[in-house]
């Protein structure tokens, strides 16, 4: 945004916050032409977000909540898509593991900015095997791994030097054992009810369609409010 003027030229953060450009659009879509099945519709949005130089577009926003309503939310990285979800993974023993392990029910949202398109996924996550999960922590690299390993994700950390001392005791051990999997790492499987994709219109006439699953491999479709 080169053209916008500083934070500081403006009276107060809510008039720089409505000064920001937003919502680009793409031309509309005839909803009588989209696929029958969400993860076709969501892998050509995806393809067209890479294409367009969106930056790292199989980034998404996972929310989950505990068996007493508390939520939360945090930034993970999608690995796969296929019949049977949307694919991301994560330590067992992180607070999304905890939340995912009382309470299954979550949500992905991706947001390709540039495109101006959202889509919201919804439903149950399944652990994968521990195959797939072994997969998923062998294909990261040998520094991403040590991490994983060593992490004790998301508590307090007094002391970097630990930090230090646990990443290279497990860097060393991937070294000696290139097949090393660490412990409660786990890919999961967010098995959708509901796939929602949200189109931009610069003039505000957003378009949205919300698949709906109709059958055990079918799906229906709805055109939303916007
Ligand atoms: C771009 C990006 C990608 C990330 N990818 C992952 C990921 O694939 N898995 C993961 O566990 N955390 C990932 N993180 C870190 C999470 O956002 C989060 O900090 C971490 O998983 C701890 O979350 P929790 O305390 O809710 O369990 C990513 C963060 C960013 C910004």
């Amino acid at each position: 945004m080169p053209d916008l003027p500083p934070r500081s030229a403006f009276p107060d953060t809510r008039a720089w916050l409505r000064a920001l450009p937003s919502l680009p659009g793409d031309p509309a879509v005839d909803p009588g032409q989209i696929p029958t099945q969400p993860s076709v519709l969501f892998l050509r949005w995806l393809e067209e977000a890479v294409a367009a130089g969106e930056p790292n577009p199989q980034t998404t926003v996972l929310s989950t909540a505990t068996s007493t309503g508390d939520v939360d939310a945090r930034v993970l990285t999608l690995k796969d898509v296929d019949e049977h979800g949307w694919w991301f993974s994560g330590a067992t023993d992180s607070p999304k593991g905890r939340q995912l392990a009382e309470n299954p029910a979550a949500a992905l949202t991706f947001h390709w900015p540039g495109r101006g398109r959202q889509v919201r996924v919804r439903g149950r996550v399944e652990a994968g095997s521990a195959e797939i999960s072994a997969r998923d922590y062998l294909e990261r690299s040998a520094t991403a791994r040590a991490v994983a390993a060593a992490s004790r994700q998301s508590e307090p950390l007094t002391d970097e030097a630990e930090y230090d001392r646990a990443v290279a005791a497990a860097g060393a051990r991937i070294e000696a054992d290139p097949d090393f999997v660490a412990r409660g790492w786990q890919a999961w499987c967010l098995v959708p009810d509901s796939v929602e994709f949200w189109l931009a219109d610069p003039g505000r006439r957003h378009q949205r369609w919300r698949y709906r699953r109709a059958a055990p491999t079918g799906w229906s479709t709805e055109t939303l409010w916007p």
